[in-house]
């Protein structure tokens, strides 16, 4: 069967208890992240659950959301991918309550290896982050490794 790349719009959650954009995690950011022209996009504001200095938003949660939008490449390609390396220039404080404006890029892939890039601007188009990423394709094998004996937290799979 040879993979279709999905239509410009809405892209599925990765599951509903994804931290980035499962649409049940209590904790989680509730990311909608959309396929337009070939890139993936995410409009999102960060709360006070977010801050790190008051007012600011944390940069451990602006990674999290942006490894959550890089996850995505795995529907331009038609498989899982998982994240080897992340690295993030912040450029200027993300305010607590703004809009934030996230557009990632396939740029290339070898092989298994997904290199992307990412970047962040405010409502202005002022650039509030920048991001590169290495993703490696795994089989969902790698899914399914050792679980703690709980595992009642992985009971919703709606892609994994
Ligand atoms: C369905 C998707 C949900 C997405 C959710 C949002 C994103 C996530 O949160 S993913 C979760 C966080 N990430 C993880 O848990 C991944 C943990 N890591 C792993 O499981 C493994 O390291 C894994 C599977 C990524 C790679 O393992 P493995 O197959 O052994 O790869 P490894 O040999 O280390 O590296 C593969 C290639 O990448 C290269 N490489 C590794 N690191 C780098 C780097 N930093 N820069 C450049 N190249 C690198 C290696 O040299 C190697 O190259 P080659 O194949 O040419 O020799």
């Amino acid at each position: 069967m040879t993979w279709e790349p999905p239509h410009d719009g809405p892209l599925p959650q990765h599951h509903h208890n994804c931290l980035g954009c499962g649409d049940r995690n209590p904790h989680g950011h509730h990311l909608q992240v959309r396929l337009e022209g070939g890139a993936l996009h995410a409009r999102h504001t960060f709360d006070e659950r977010h801050a790190g200095a008051p007012g600011i938003t944390h940069g451990g949660a602006i990674a999290t959301v942006l490894d959550d939008v890089f996850g995505f490449a795995g529907y331009l390609i038609g498989q899982p991918a998982v994240t080897r390396s992340l690295s993030i220039d912040y450029d200027r404080p993300v305010p607590v309550g703004a809009i934030c404006d996230i557009t990632a890029r396939l740029e290339r892939r070898e092989d298994r290896k997904l290199f992307l890039t990412a970047e962040g601007v405010d409502a202005s188009g002022a650039r509030l982050f920048t991001a590169r990423a290495l993703f490696l394709v795994v089989d969902l094998q790698h899914f399914h490794g050792p679980r703690p004996p709980d595992s009642s937290a992985r009971s919703s799979r709606t892609l994994l």
